[in-house]
């Protein structure tokens, strides 16, 4: 028998304050899929994340994550969130916040076995020398692989990653979505990633969904960020779009 999608998002429609950010969405996302969410400032890919997660309510249509409406099944998810807007003068140790992937609260003790799951996963996103130091001495792009590891921690088979890549430098771009691919092809985990990098959505996911409030496109990378869809989404995409397809300019 087929298996049912990871996520069924139906006629999804998100108003925030008096604006509809979101305007009848409709894809399915397929167990072992790699989709990145792409689409200009302000187009609805973090309430979308936020949506699939149970932190916002739709307005309108249906989602259902992992066969249920979102927000039930938090131990089966792994969340990235996007680092920007968190605030980080929270007196706590990077091992403390991964930690907390595993209890889903805050550790005020750990075990030693939820120790050595924590360092072992700052391993895996290269960041064990950080397991001690302070949250607030981070720089944005290690703050970006210790919220990695925290995601990574349980083993998830659901990502949701939010810019994961910002602030992070361009090894370590390279090495993260690498990571990501290794541990979905480990884990047949299923992946959804908003982001800005054009080539990181063309090389690594299986799908694109081009978002700007609609469903702009949503498909295999060459066809979602084809010349046209991209124009829509973001006007003129000529030497962009050449960049993307290591080609000459489409305009
Ligand atoms: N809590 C909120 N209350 C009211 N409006 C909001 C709220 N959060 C987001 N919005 C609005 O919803 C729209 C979509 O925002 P969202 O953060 O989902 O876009 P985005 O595609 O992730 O943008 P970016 O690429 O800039 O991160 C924006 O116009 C934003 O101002």
């Amino acid at each position: 028998m087929a298996q049912a999608p990871v996520i069924q998002v139906n006629r999804l429609s998100v108003d925030r304050g008096r604006r509809r950010v979101i305007d009848h969405v409709t894809f399915n996302v397929e167990a072992a899929a790699f989709v990145a969410v792409v689409g200009p400032n302000g187009a609805g890919k973090t309430t979308l994340l936020h949506t699939l997660l149970g932190l916002v309510e739709p307005s309108d249509g249906t989602v259902r994550v992992l066969g249920h409406p979102p927000g039930r099944d938090a131990p089966r998810i792994g969340y990235v969130p996007q680092v920007k807007t968190l605030d980080r003068t929270f007196p706590a140790e990077v091992i403390d916040l991964v930690c907390s992937g595993l209890t889903h609260a805050w550790p005020f003790w750990r075990t030693q076995s939820a120790t050595e799951q924590a360092r072992a996963a700052l391993q895996t996103v290269g960041a064990a020398d950080l397991a001690t130091a302070l949250l607030s001495d981070l720089s944005g792009g290690e703050l970006q692989r210790v919220y990695l590891a925290r995601c990574l921690v349980h083993e998830p088979e659901l990502l949701l990653l939010d810019e994961p890549a910002t602030g992070v430098d361009a090894t370590g771009a390279a090495d993260l979505y690498e990571l990501l691919d290794r541990y979905q092809a480990d884990h047949d985990a299923t992946i959804v990633m908003v982001t800005h990098d054009w080539n990181a959505a063309y090389h690594h996911a299986t799908d694109v969904l081009l978002l700007d409030g609609r469903c702009i496109s949503y498909g295999p990378p060459q066809k979602a960020l084809g010349a046209d869809p991209l124009r829509e989404a973001f006007g003129h995409v000529g030497h962009a779009h050449a960049m993307l397809q290591g080609g000459p300019p489409h305009d």
